[in-house]
């Protein structure tokens, strides 16, 4: 369990994340969920420890920070250095493997095994600038694979990428999950985090809400947390790709999909 215990946490006198508490279950899906500084990106780097708190602690539980793999957003980590994508997943083993010692069979396997999970065995030996930004962040997603950690953070881990390739990197989260991983996901997409993600941890520098996504995803909430985004998105109906769409999904139509499409109209009966 993460137990996060009155956190405040500023850059200078810049107020981040203000009096946060709330707890995350092992073998959680978490989505966190906020409008642009809302403070999300804070938080993840705060259970990582690279910003210490001005006030409030996080615990681990029985887990320390080795048993974390983050994953921070793809522009963040420089693209420029000439590896291959082989070498770049590699380092997801570094803690079971010497640097400087090759790497043993059981590894190799390993190794295919991550590549394959997201399709790019077929661009193992390519330099890693050379990659689209899908291929890019499937790379990411396998060198976490191979790192094999308890706890996964992923900080916008489908910014800028397809539908399709969402869905491959999202059944691969699931898959984890299902090992019995806890997972972290920064998610600006609402109707995907309604659609596939249990649990949500709603934020705008200070907790708005946290728990079951149908109860956290709702307009009052919503509107709280300064969600012109997602307000917007509603009005204009911009829900309308079949993989993102809880609205015309009629096949799966679950308590969560309810709740934002509930959202979804009264925000649509209040524009008109
Ligand atoms: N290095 C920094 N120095 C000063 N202020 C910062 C720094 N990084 C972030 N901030 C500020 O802290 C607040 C929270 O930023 P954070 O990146 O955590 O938000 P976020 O919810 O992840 O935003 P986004 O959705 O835009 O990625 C914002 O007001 C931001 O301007």
């Amino acid at each position: 369990m993460i137990k996060i215990n009155d956190l405040s946490v500023s850059y200078q006198k810049n107020i981040a994340l203000s009096h946060i508490s709330t707890t995350i279950d092992d073998g959680d899906l978490v989505a966190i969920v906020g409008p642009n500084g809302a403070g999300k990106s804070t938080l993840l780097k705060s259970i990582m420890q690279q910003m210490a708190a001005v006030s409030g602690s996080i615990e681990l539980g029985r887990l320390s920070l080795k048993d974390i793999a983050y994953l921070p957003q793809s522009n963040q980590i420089d693209c420029k250095f000439p590896i291959t994508v082989t070498e770049f997943v590699s380092a997801g083993a570094w803690q079971r493997c010497s640097f400087w010692r090759l790497f043993s069979r059981h590894e190799q396997h390993l190794l295919q095994q991550a590549l394959a999970k997201v399709d790019l065995e077929k661009m193992a030996e390519r330099q890693i600038n050379q990659l689209s930004g899908g291929q890019f962040q499937r790379m990411l997603f396998a060198r976490m694979l191979l790192q094999d950690a308890d706890i996964l953070l992923l900080d916008e881990p489908f910014g800028g990428i397809d539908a399709q390739t969402t869905e491959l990197l999202m059944r691969v989260i699931q898959a984890c999950q299902q090992q019995g991983k806890t997972v972290i996901a920064v998610i600006h997409d609402l109707a995907l985090v309604q659609r596939y993600f249990p649990t949500t941890l709603l934020i705008a520098t200070h907790l708005i809400a946290s728990g079951k996504t149908s109860d956290v995803l709702t307009q009052q909430y919503l509107l709280q947390a300064g969600y012109q985004h997602f307000a917007h998105c509603a009005v204009h109906n911009t829900f309308n790709n079949p993989f993102h769409n809880p609205v015309h999904n009629t096949a799966d139509n679950n308590t969560n999909e309810n709740a934002v499409t509930s959202v979804s109209a009264n925000i649509k009966s209040q524009a008109s």
